[in-house]
Parts: C-alpha cells; structure tokens; sequence
C-alpha cells in the first residue's frame, strides 16, 4: 500500500476513459493537447524517478496508435531532458502524424522494425539502455498481441532479468493488460511503473493485471475538472476513510460510540466468535455483548472479559432453541448494530434460527453479514426479494458464488463489475473480499482496497474484518462508509502485522491491536499534512 501515489484515485474503464476524453475535447481542449500533456507528463515522471537525469539511455517502443503517439511525444520530452533517447517504431507511422515529424526534428531518428534484422538492434539497445518506455498498446488493443510487438515485449523482459537495474515504464498500462478486467496478453510486461494517463484502470486493481503494473503513477494529462462526478470507483484512501472517521468527544461515555450484539459461535467455532467481538472494540464501539448458546457461556466469559453475554437457549442437542431468536431480538431493540454469522454452523436449527432473527430485525439496527448467516441466506431463492434490511455483507468469492448463483471462474473473472451488479441487485452493501478487496454500494459506487497481502489468507481475518464494520456502524457511520473505513482499517492493521513479521505465520489475533494504531496513524497523518 503505497498512500502517497495513490490519494484520490479514481478508477475507470476503457470506455470511461473514451468518455472523458470525449467531454474533454467537447469542452475546448484539443486531442493534440491531450496528446501533448500526456507525453510532457510521463517524460517528467520518468526524470523524477532519476537522481540526475542528463546522459540516461533511454529506449521507447512506439506501437501503431495514440499510446504509440504518447509514446514520441515523451521520447521528444525525454531527449530535451538530456537522455540518450532511441525510438523503436513496431509499426509505420504516418508519414504526416504531427507528434512523429515533431519527434524527427527533435533529432530523434526512429529505428523500423521492418530494417532491424533478427532484432539485432533492438537487442544491441536493450543491452545498455537505462529506461525502457513500453508505449506499444494503450486501451485500444482489440485482439491477442503478435508479430514483432509480441516478440520485442519478450526481449524486454529477457532483457530485464539480465539487468535487473534497467527500469521498466509502461506508459499508460502494460501493452496486453485489459483495463476493465485485469487479463494479460501472454507477452504482457511486467513493469516497475506505470505512469497512466489521467485516471487509473480498473484492471490494475484487478487479477492477474494486479501483479503487472509495478508502482502506479497518475499522470495529469489536463482533463478539466468538474467532467468525472460520474466516475464512480475508486481506490480507498486515508484522506477518504480520516473524512469518515467518528469524532471522539472528551465527555464521551460508552454510550457515545454505540452497542454491537455479535450473533456469533458454535463448539466448533469458538475463536470465530471472539474475533469478532474484541475487533468491534478494538473499532472504537463502546459496549459489545455476545449473543450465543448457553453451554459456550463459560468458555466464552473467560475468554472475553470486556465483552457482555447474552446466553441463548438451546435444545438438549446443543442447538439453538426454538425461542432463541425471539430472546435475542427482544434485546437487539437496545443496540446500535449486530454482527450475524461467523462460526455459527449451518445446521437446520442454525438456518432457521438466522432467518428468524433477519425476518424479525429493526430497520434501525446496522447489520453486518457474514460467513454462515450468508450461506443461511443463500439456501432461499431470491433471498433479496425478501430480505429488504439494510446491511453490509461480506462474502468471500466462495460465499459470494452461493449467494449469487455464479461460478467461482465467472466472479474471479471481473470481480469488481460482479460486485456492482450484485450490490444494485440485491440492495446491499457488498464486500467481494481478496486481494483488493472491493466494496460495492447498491447506488454503484465501488471502493477498492489499495492492498494485497497473502498473510491475510488465513482463517479468522474475515471475522477481524466484520468486528471492524460492526464497530463503526455502531458509531453511526452509514453501511458504505463503514464497510470502506473497516476495509481500509483492516488492510492497515495486516499491512503493520506483515512489516513486523512478514506474511507466514501471521494469524488473525495479531491483528487486533492493530487496529486502533491503525485509526491513530489515519488520525496523525491528517495532524501532520496540516503543519
Ligand atoms: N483517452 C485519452 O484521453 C487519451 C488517450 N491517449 C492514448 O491513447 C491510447 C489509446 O489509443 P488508441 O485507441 O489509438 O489505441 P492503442 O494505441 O492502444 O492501439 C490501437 C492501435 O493498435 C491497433 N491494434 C489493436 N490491437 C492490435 C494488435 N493486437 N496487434 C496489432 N495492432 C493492434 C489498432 O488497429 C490501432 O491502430 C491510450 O492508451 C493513451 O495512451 C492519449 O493520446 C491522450 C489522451
Ligand atoms: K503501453
């Protein structure tokens, strides 16, 4: 997770981006402008990343359209800069492209592929070059990459592995990378940077796209303001969540931030359900009671000191009674949010049990979903025609394909699209949870985690995850608002856990007291950008 490169960034697809390109050019700024601004910009990011720039060897790859045409315009940009700047032209160009004669009076002379033999100069440029600008495809690749591109993209990377020092620039998005998806061509580079033009895509948030961009860098390409409000993703980041974050008056008293019941345990789940409730707290929420079977009473009392319980009756069999959910809504009316789900089990008892306590629960409560309560839902067809409460629900891919119908492959293939969809359909607050895990709202909005971190693949995160949410829901913040903070909060706390002691081995409990240095490192961020 990298905040500084990443503030404010709003995501698009390629047809977005035609889109406000569109409206740019609609509203006085020229495509040569554009153009211009973009290949200004990516050449001035390019030098940044340089102690001393003047000298450098630089080598573009100039593809047959405009990110080719970005392409010479930063060559011409890189060489007024000082740099040793060769251009290597994978298609012709026209011979009256303005940005290709603008090149050729710079005094760059372009070499054509069709008269480089075997390669044979291409390879001599690769061997000594200091920087490598892939600017062969941008958003209009329409088929499988070939040819000569194809082939050069391959020696790049041959290249690289034998100079691990030259560094590796796609130039608005690694040539394959589909920006609404995230596939790969089979010769996709994988950069150290890519300098994107204006907004970045959808598909670097996406996977395999994910592992190809390196460090994403948004250049400002003169798009006027005020022509994205309806661009609805985005990446989470601090300045958003510290907007959203509850205030802590002095003269609070634990009624102030609000009471979490988490529904929550089985014999087999124990820790499923502590998780939950020392997350909640550790969010800030100031009572959190535990509502489950009576005979896990005294384990769990001595486990959870701060949390209250609330034993449920249960039959002689171990499971939920049949008054159960009555005893645990008739306390619900006192609180401010319910957790539901984790480690419950899925006996019939179970799903019965959660259907009634979901058909009986005040639309004042916030609600959070999760795990087994989900799959209670998905047992019923067309649950969302029922089930109207509002709600955050955090599904993993899993969860997500019960509750959707979909295959695991069709939700994996355009996860954020997916998640849109679901969100609108089933009036839900959805977390499509994974690496980048993705927060969909039912109005379109999408929030994208900024971080991937396999130490959090491990059993009882997602427990952490809905403590979190249901704390601040408690709070007062709305379903969207806490389920992006808690995405955020959560993805910090792993991100802290993971510099400590790396991504083996790290488990779910390490990640509660992360939690409040997490919302404490939001809060002094924001005390330390004001000074
Ligand atoms: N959207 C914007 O506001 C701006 C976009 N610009 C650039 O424009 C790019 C998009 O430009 P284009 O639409 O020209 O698209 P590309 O530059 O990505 O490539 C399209 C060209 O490649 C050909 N082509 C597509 N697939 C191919 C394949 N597999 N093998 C061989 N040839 C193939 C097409 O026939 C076309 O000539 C962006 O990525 C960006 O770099 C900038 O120039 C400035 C502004
Ligand atoms: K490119």
């Amino acid at each position: 997770m990298s905040a500084a490169t990443l503030n404010a960034m709003k995501l698009v697809t390629a047809a977005e981006m035609r889109l406000l390109e569109k409206r740019a050019l609609e509203s006085g700024t020229s495509f040569g402008d554009l153009m211009h601004n973009a290949g200004r910009a990516v050449a001035s990011e390019i030098c940044g990343l340089f102690d001393s720039f003047p000298g450098k060897k630089a080598l573009v790859l100039v593809g047959p359209g405009n990110n080719g045409g970005d392409g010479l315009v930063a060559a011409r940009f890189l060489n007024d800069a000082g740099a040793i700047t060769h251009v290597y032209l994978l298609a012709p160009r026209d011979p009256g492209d303005l940005v290709y004669n603008e090149a050729l009076e710079a005094g760059i002379s372009p070499i054509e592929v069709e008269s480089d033999a075997g390669f044979s100069k291409l390879r001599e440029l690769l061997g000594e070059a200091d920087v490598v600008v892939d600017a062969i495809f941008g958003t209009g690749l329409g088929r499988p990459i070939g040819g000569a591109s194809a082939a050069a993209l391959t020696l790049v990377a041959e290249a690289r592995n034998q100079r691990p020092d030259m560094v590796v620039i796609a130039l608005d998005l690694p040539s394959g990378l589909n920006a609404d998806s995230g596939e790969i061509d089979d010769s996709t580079l994988a950069v150290d940077y890519t300098i994107t033009l204006g907004y970045a895509k959808r598909g670097f948030f996406l996977f395999p796209g994910a592992d190809y961009t390196g460090q994403i860098l948004v250049a400002d390409i003169g798009i006027p303001d005020g022509l994205d409000d309806d661009i609805l993703s985005e990446v989470i980041d601090e300045h958003d969540v510290l907007s959203i974050l509850p205030l802590r008056p002095s003269d609070a008293h634990k009624g102030s931030f609000g009471k979490v019941m988490v529904v929550a345990g089985s014999t087999e789940f124990i820790g499923a359900a502590s998780l939950v409730c020392q997350s909640a707290a550790r969010a800030g929420a100031g009572l959190v009671t535990l509502a489950a079977r009576q005979s896990l009473h005294p384990v769990f009392a001595a486990k959870l000191v701060e949390t209250t319980h609330l034993p449920l009756p249960e039959t002689a069999h171990g499971e939920f009674a049949s008054e159960a959910a009555e005893v645990a809504l008739a306390r619900l009316v006192k609180y401010d949010a319910a957790a539901i789900g984790p480690g419950l089990g899925q006996s019939p008892d179970t799903v019965e049990f959660v259907h009634q306590l979901l058909s009986g629960i005040s639309e004042n409560t916030g609600l959070v979903l999760d795990a087994d309560a989900l799959n209670a839902l998905s047992l019923t067809p067309d649950w969302w025609d029922i089930f109207n409460h509002p709600a955050v629900l955090t599904p993993h891919t899993g969860e997500f394909a019960r509750l959707s119908g979909l295959s695991i492959g069709e939700i994996l293939a355009n996860r954020m699209e997916i998640c849109r969809k679901n969100a609108a359909l089933w009036g839900k607050v959805v977390i499509l949870k994974g690496a980048h895990t993705v927060v969909a709202s039912p109005d379109g909005r999408i929030a994208v985690s900024p971080s991937a971190n396999p130490g959090l693949a491990s059993g009882g995160t997602g427990d952490v995850l809905t403590g979190i949410i249901t704390g601040l829901l408690a709070q007062g913040l709305d379903e969207f608002d806490a389920a992006r903070a808690g995405v955020y909060i959560h993805a910090m706390a792993g991100e802290s856990v993971r510099n400590n002691i790396g991504d083996t081995g790290m488990i779910a409990s390490d990640l509660l007291i992360q939690i409040p240095r997490a919302v404490k490192s939001i809060k002094e961020h924001d005390h330390a950008s004001c000074h």
